[in-house]
């Protein structure tokens, strides 16, 4: 019986130590074990992209594109805008010469969905042969949804420009502003004698070998330029007439607003441009803008729109009336308008 209890306290001794063993093998066998873990998991590092941007993990703080003064904005947002396309124009201011087509651009590009060529191009009379990619290049660049114009008056009495414009894009919105022949001959002699004062005086330029009771000298550029109709039925043969708009050079100056309705109208944009825009310069004679692109005080057309016309003498002004009306009433009956002028 003794023996029995000896031989038992002897197994339970060893059954402890075994587990005492077992026990500490673990528990050194784990400490490795989590220690290499901790080792091969990478250490936590914010990433700093920079001073307003953050990464961590995969949150990210969003900051401002734009920073800093106005002046840093604008030149930030124009470089934007330089990266928009420059498009060959969709719509053409193509005369008449004298008629007030620079009022008429000077107007229109008020509008935000307008952006125009500065100078006159000339492309489809004196440079078509330099190509569109030239022709492109004078184009200020443009955003999503503006429209893109041009005006150079002597594509309407270009020969080749029809054919050209229509070889450019076949709808093309042509606008052509009109006034009254005489007073148009006589706006485009006051600018030649502007620029030679030696000229002849208007009447005697008139008439062939200067004499009033001569014929009128339809070799003349001041009076040939007036007989609208004859360069009209030039391009009626590449465009239909609902592709024009016939702007009357009148109304242009006495109702500047009514007539920029029907030009945004026609080239299908909201109506912007209004009354609200003009203001009318008793000392210049004609309407001017409050603001415009690049002016943002009042202002009127250059000293060379608007100048003062020589007296010319009556009979000579009735004998261009006379002249004129055939070919006025045929312009009206190509354009459905009758403009009033004889
Ligand atoms: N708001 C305003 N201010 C000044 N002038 C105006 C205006 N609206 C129309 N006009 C008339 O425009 C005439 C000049 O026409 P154009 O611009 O077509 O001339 S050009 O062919 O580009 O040289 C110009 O002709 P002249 O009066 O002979 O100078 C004006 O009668």
């Amino acid at each position: 019986m003794v023996m029995e209890v000896i031989l038992s306290r002897k197994i339970i001794l060893v059954l402890f130590l075994l587990t005492a063993i077992s026990f500490y093998i673990t528990l050194t066998f784990n400490t490795c074990l989590v220690s290499s873990i901790r080792k091969s998991i990478p250490r936590w590092n914010p990433v700093v992209l920079n001073e307003n941007s953050v990464v961590h993990g995969s949150i990210v703080r969003l900051v401002p594109l734009l920073e800093g003064n106005e002046t840093d904005i604008s030149s930030k947002y124009k470089y934007f805008q330089d990266q928009g396309l420059r498009q060959l124009p969709s719509a053409l201011i193509i005369g008449v010469k004298k008629g007030g087509t620079r009022a008429l651009l000077e107007f229109i590009r008020i509008h935000p969905d307008i952006r125009a060529a500065g100078n006159e191009v000339h492309f489809f009379d004196k440079n078509y042969v330099k190509g569109f990619q030239w022709y492109r290049s004078f184009m200020p660049p443009t955003l999503e949804g503006q429209q893109t114009i041009e005006k150079t008056p002597s594509y309407f009495v270009t020969k080749e420009a029809p054919k050209r414009v229509n070889h450019m894009n076949p709808s093309t919105k042509l606008l052509v502003v009109v006034r009254n022949p005489v007073t148009r001959a006589i706006s485009d002699y006051t600018q030649a004698i502007s620029k030679r004062p030696d000229m002849k005086k208007f009447e005697s330029l008139v008439f062939i070998n200067g004499t009033i009771g001569n014929l009128i000298d339809t070799s003349w550029g001041p009076i040939k330029l007036g007989m609208y109709a004859r360069y009209l039925s030039r391009w009626l043969k590449y465009f239909p007439l609902s592709q024009f708009l016939f702007v009357s050079g009148e109304r242009l100056i006495y109702d500047p607003a009514a007539e920029l309705h029907r030009v945004q109208n026609f080239l299908g944009l909201k109506q912007v441009v209004n009354e609200k825009h003009f203001y009318f310069n008793a000392t210049k004679g004609f309407p001017c803008l409050f603001k415009s692109e690049g002016h943002s005080a009042p202002h009127c057309l250059g000293k060379t729109k608007g100048r003062n016309h020589p007296k010319i003498d009556r009979v000579v002004l009735q004998r261009l009336k006379d002249f004129y009306r055939p070919f006025n009433n045929r312009f009206y009956q190509m354009t459905g308008i009758n403009f009033g002028w004889s």
